[in-house]
């Protein structure tokens, strides 16, 4: 007989503000793609209308986190935005930690400072508005980063990942979401097709999704399935699967 299944244990509901995004319907909108004040304030709206099963993903690694948390040591979740994913892990958790978000852009990190207010009782909070690549990971069992090494320069990747594994504990878990393109170039045009499908699904107008794409290129530059699993091998990371997939977005876990 296995342990009797607690309903509890399954995080699902995210604190979402509701502004929508219609940052691409007129001019001006942002081009270069930028995380500034107006992106901020619809930022919500624009990820859960774009990132295909983020709810399911945020909720995953909600479930990770607990699962691999250590007492005494820190969850960091590098490009937190709003803190969507701390206030989660907030609720979530069974005891109190000290939870870390990290985010260079600081409209962002202000919304998030609202969002976690109330998990605060709780939990010691710790926002860092800095580059990721010039944070300490140290004493942490526990690092998130979803949809954010796809915006740093590509030498810079390796680098980051090399200082989550050094600071990880034994034991610690990285949690990593990307967008990803597909070698094969039919694949990745089909791909991208139904990926397009999705958006206008979610409401987004032909010319919304096309302005966007074009704000994004070179800005948000996504690697191969391959490319990210050997960065994470390179990194020191031995133990690396995937456990959620959808048109050409990844979620993976890597074990110290
Ligand atoms: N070098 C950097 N250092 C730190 N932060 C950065 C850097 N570059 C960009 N950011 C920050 O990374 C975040 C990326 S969004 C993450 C979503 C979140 N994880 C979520 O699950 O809701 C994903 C997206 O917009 O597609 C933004 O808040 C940037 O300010
Ligand atoms: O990759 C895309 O086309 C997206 O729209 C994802 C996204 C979501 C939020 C901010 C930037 C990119």
């Amino acid at each position: 007989m296995t342990d009797k299944i607690d309903p509890k244990i399954y995080p699902t509901e995210l604190y979402l503000s509701p502004e929508k995004d219609e940052l691409f319907q007129k001019e001006p909108w942002p081009k270069p793609f930028v995380f500034n004040e107006d992106v901020v304030n619809v930022f919500d709206n624009m990820i859960s209308r774009s990132v295909p099963l983020y709810r399911e993903v945020l909720a995953c690694a909600a479930h990770w986190a607990r699962a691999y948390y250590q007492p005494g040591t820190k969850i960091i979740d590098i490009g937190c935005s709003t803190g969507t994913f701390l206030e989660l892990i907030g609720r979530f958790l069974q005891q109190p930690a000290t939870l870390v978000g990290i985010d260079n852009s600081s409209p962002m990190l202000e919304k998030a400072r609202e969002k976690l207010l109330p998990i605060q009782q709780i939990h010691q909070v710790e926002l860092i508005c800095d580059s990721a690549e010039n944070c300490s990971f140290e004493n942490s069992s526990v690092v998130i980063i979803n949809y954010t090494l796809q915006f740093l320069p590509l030498q810079v990747r390796q680098k980051l990942l090399k200082s989550i594994y050094q600071g990880l504990v034994p034991g610690g878990l990285l949690f990593l979401s990307e967008k990803v393109k597909s070698p094969y170039p039919l694949f990745q045009e089909t791909i991208t097709r139904h990926y397009e499908a999705f958006k206008a699904y979610n409401g987004y107008a032909q010319t919304e999704i096309e302005r966007k794409k074009e704000a994004l290129e070179n800005v948000l530059v996504p690697l191969t399935e391959t490319e990210q699993l050997q960065m994470l091998k390179d990194s020191g990371f031995q133990q690396v699967d995937s456990l959620i997939k959808l048109h050409n977005f990844l979620s993976l876990v890597a074990l110290k």
